[in-house]
This record gives C-alpha cells, structure tokens and sequence, in this order.
C-alpha cells in the first residue's frame, strides 16, 4: 500500500485515484474546485461515467478529498499529476496547469516521492516540469519525475483503467520505474518503459494515428458517397484484415471530444516548431473540421434555409457514454441552425444538463426520442446513444411532420430504414426515398 495524490479530479484524475485505491492504496484527490470536492466527499462523481460511482463508494475509506494541495503532498509517496492540457488559440498545449501544480508540489513535499506526470504533455514537458521542482524545493529532499501517458477513452474510462492495453512508464533512473511497477502491481496489463521523451511520444503519436485512422475512412466514406459504394461494407471488408483492424473505422461526422482534437493540433504545431511539417497529421486536422458539417451540407438537398423549421437532434456529446461536450459535432452545428431561424428541440440521456448551460433558452430539451420528432421537418443524428440505435424507424414516418433523417453516425441500417418509410441521409451510404422528397 502506497500512500498517494492525485492532481484534478476530472475524467484521468478521479478515475485514475479511484482504480489506484480500488488497488489498495490510499489516495487523496486534490483539485482547486470546491463544488467538485464538496461532491465527492459525499461519494457523488461529478462527471458521469460508467461505473464510476459505484466504485468511488466501494472505496471510500480510502479515498480523500480536498482542495489544500500542501497537506495533500507533504508526505505522499507518489504524487499523480492529471489536470488538464487544454488547446491554445496557436493550437499549441496549455500548460500552465501543469507547471502550476509543478510549483506547489515543490513548495509542499516534505520527503521523497516520485511525481507522476499522467496529463498529455508535449515532448520534453517531463524536463521541464523536473527543473521547475527542483529549482524551487522549499525542503531538502529527492524528487523523481515519470511520464505516465493515459490511454483511457470516455464511456469506459473504469475499464480502460483496470484492463489497460498497456502501461507506458517513461524514466530517466530505475528506481521511478520500480515505484511505478510498485504502483500497478495489482493492474491487468503489460508495463512498457521507456525514456521520457518517447512515452510523451507514444501518448501523441497513438492520439494522432487513431484521429488520421477516422478522417481516412470519412475521405473514404466521401467518396463512397459519390461513386455508389457503401462504407460500412467497405469498413467491414477492409477490418478483416488484421493490420488494418476493424476498430476506429467509423465513417461519420469526425471526432470530437477532449483529446484527439487537441492533441493533433498540438503535434502539429511542435512539430512546426522544430521546422518539420506532420502532413498526415494536418490531414486529419482538415478532413475533420470539414467532416463537422457534413449534415448541415447534406440538409441544403432538402431545405434551403432552416428558418422556422421545426429541426430534433438526437445526441449531444462527442460520444455515447459521456456527459462531455467538449469539441463536440452539436456545439457547431446547433448555433448555425439557431442563427438561421430553426425552432431545435434536443434530446441527450446524460449531455442535455451540461448543453443546458450553454443554451438555456434557445432550445427545448426532450426527455424522449418521441417527444423530440413529434412534428419535426427533419431529423439529425449527432450521437450514436443506445436508445438512439434501437429507437424503431417506423416512428420517424409515424411522428415527424417530414421524416427526413439526417444521420451522422450511420445507426441504421439502409432496408430497415427504406422498410420503414422514411428519408434517410448517412455518411458514405445511398441515400434512401431521397427523391420522394418532392412529394411530400
Ligand atoms: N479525458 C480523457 O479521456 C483523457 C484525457 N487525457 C489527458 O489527461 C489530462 C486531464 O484531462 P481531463 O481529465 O479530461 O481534464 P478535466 O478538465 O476533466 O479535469 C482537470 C481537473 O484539474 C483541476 N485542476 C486544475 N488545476 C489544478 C491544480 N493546480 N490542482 C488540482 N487540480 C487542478 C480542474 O479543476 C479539473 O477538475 C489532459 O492532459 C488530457 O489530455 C488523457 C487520456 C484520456
Ligand atoms: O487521450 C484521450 O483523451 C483519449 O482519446 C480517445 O478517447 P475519447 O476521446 O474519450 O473517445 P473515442 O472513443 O476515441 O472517440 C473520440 C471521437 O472519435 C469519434 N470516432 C471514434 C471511432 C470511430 O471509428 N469513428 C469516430 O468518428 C467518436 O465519435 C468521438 O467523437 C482515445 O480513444 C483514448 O485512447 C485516449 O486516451
């Protein structure tokens, strides 16, 4: 049992201390923000996750929440770091996070202890935070600093957790590589160490593959849509093979969401920085921003403008399983449709709370799928939700005033969707009753 700290209590911090204390140890979560300690004392997550909660209670007795980061690291054995990276308007990472949990581990720690840099950090950030600490220790004591990149995707951060592919450790001296492996001892997965530099690599370089991995398929699904193949044939013929794999071959409206966002734009620019250009890498980056508005392009066959149309959009995050909307497809799109007139009514299990924030009153927000395309003229899928996956076509042509559906995460499947009457729009497939539009 290691006594350790956590800084951020976000999707990589809270989950990270509550597998670490699920292992055994006993782990303090810091964060700056009250509301959120506040929470998670009484054993409430403040971020939905599957599973999450439960586990938080289970370990409770080990868990501690607090804002006073001094008392927190003083004596901890190691001290994660996990709070946010987030985007520049340069595309370059913020850190300043970082580097300010950097300074108040250095004024705190009162013994020797490992810091744990698990937050997504450009190359040569590890250097930089270990010169920052050790410039300004306030005690005389050792300090060894990690790259631990994290590999967990929202929606099944616990498990991802748990039953990592994975554990890269990069260290500069054997003894934080020992502690690490010391750490997770009782995880299911292999450990990889390597230098530092090349785990702040690896984290990058698998960020940006599986984000070149989606924009290939949509250029592919583009062009599917112009020659009269079908994408999801394609993704499945191509996924046969196991060096292509049959994950991450999605075709849709681009990935959003905290990560691959930022950390393409981030690679991209240090790479830029260095005088290399990432061309596969500024590929992903174009291909997506244009993928964003695939629906809204597509829309213009059936409407000209979205004044006074009544328009249901089902699925607000980036994803299913998430209450995130970070760089999330609907926080483009939505306001487009606001600004020329739409009337939008907006369904999303666990995402409407946080969009309610964003637009109070300019949308109406759903408790059903029904309710949301009772009299709609048009449909659009943003979020491939369960409910929305299972939700019988047949009630499209049934309850919307025009059952044109705009689908942006290919959910059906084309003869359900022809069977059931409706007008039906995807990504990289036919379009279906397209030409009956006219008629209606
Ligand atoms: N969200 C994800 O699925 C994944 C994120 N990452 C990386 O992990 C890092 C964290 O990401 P998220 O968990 O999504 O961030 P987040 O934004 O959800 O959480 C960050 C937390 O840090 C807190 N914080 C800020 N300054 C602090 C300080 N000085 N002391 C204590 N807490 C402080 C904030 O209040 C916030 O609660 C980023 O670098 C991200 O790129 C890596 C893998 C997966
Ligand atoms: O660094 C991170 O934050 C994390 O980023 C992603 O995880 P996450 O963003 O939570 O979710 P993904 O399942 O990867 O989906 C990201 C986006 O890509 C889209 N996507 C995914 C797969 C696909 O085939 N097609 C597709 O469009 C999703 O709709 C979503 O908008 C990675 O999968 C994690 O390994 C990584 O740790």
């Amino acid at each position: 049992m290691m006594k350790i700290a956590v800084a951020g209590t976000g999707y990589v911090g809270l989950v990270t201390g509550v597998c670490l204390a699920e292992n055994g140890h006993s782990v303090t979560c810091v964060d700056i923000d009250e509301d959120k300690v506040a929470l998670m004392r009484d054993g409430v997550s403040p971020i939905y996750e599957p599973g999450l909660e439960e586990l938080m209670k289970k370990n409770m007795e080990k868990l501690h929440f607090t804002t006073d980061y001094q008392q927190a690291y003083k004596d901890a054995d190691v001290i994660f770091i996990g709070v946010g990276t987030p985007e520049k308007k340069d595309g370059s990472a913020n850190l300043s996070y970082v580097y300010g949990v950097a300074e108040q581990i250095a004024e705190s720690i009162e013994k020797d202890c490992v810091v744990v840099v698990k937050s997504t950090v450009p190359i040569g950030t590890n250097d930089k935070i270990e010169e920052i600490i050790k410039s300004s220790l306030k005690n005389d004591v050792n300090v060894y600093v990690a790259s631990n990149p994290e590999f967990l995707a929202q929606g099944s951060a616990v498990k991802d957790t748990l039953h990592a592919s994975r554990i890269v450790v990069g260290v500069e001296e054997e003894f934080a590589g020992k502690v690490l492996r010391e750490v997770y001892k009782g995880f299911d997965a292999p450990i990889i160490v390597t230098n530092r530099k090349s785990a702040e690599m690896i984290k990058y370089a698998s960020n940006d593959f599986l984000a070149l991995k989606i924009s290939f398929i949509n250029e592919i699904a583009n062009l599917c849509e112009i020659i009269g193949a079908d994408i999801e044939d394609v993704a499945l013929g191509m996924g046969y093979d196991t060096r292509i794999g049959n994950r991450f071959l999605n075709a849709g409206i681009g990935y959003g969401g905290s990560c691959f966002p930022k950390d393409t734009k981030a690679l991209h620019w240090l790479a830029n920085f260095h005088d290399y250009e990432l061309k596969t890498v500024k590929a992903a980056i174009d291909v997506n921003e244009n993928q964003k508005l695939k629906l809204i392009k597509k829309s213009r066959k059936y409407f000209d403008s979205f004044k006074d149309l009544n328009v249901a959009v089902l699925g607000l995050t980036f994803k299913p399983g998430t209450d995130d909307l970070r760089e999330a497809p609907t926080l483009v799109n939505i306001p487009l449709m606001l600004e020329d007139g739409a009337n939008v009514k907006a369904w999303d299990p666990v995402g409407a709370k946080n969009f309610k924030k964003l637009h109070p009153d300019d949308v109406t927000y759903c408790e059903t799928i029904e309710d949301t395309i009772k009299d709609a003229d048009v449909c659009f899928i943003f979020t491939e939700w369960d409910e929305v996956k299972n939700f019988d076509l047949t009630k499209y042509a049934e309850l919307m005033k025009t059952p044109i559906v705009l689908d942006g995460r290919n959910c059906y499947r084309l003869k359900d969707a022809a069977k059931a009457k409706v007008i039906y729009d995807s990504v990289g497939r036919e379009s279906i009753n397209a030409e009956e539009y006219s008629n209606c």
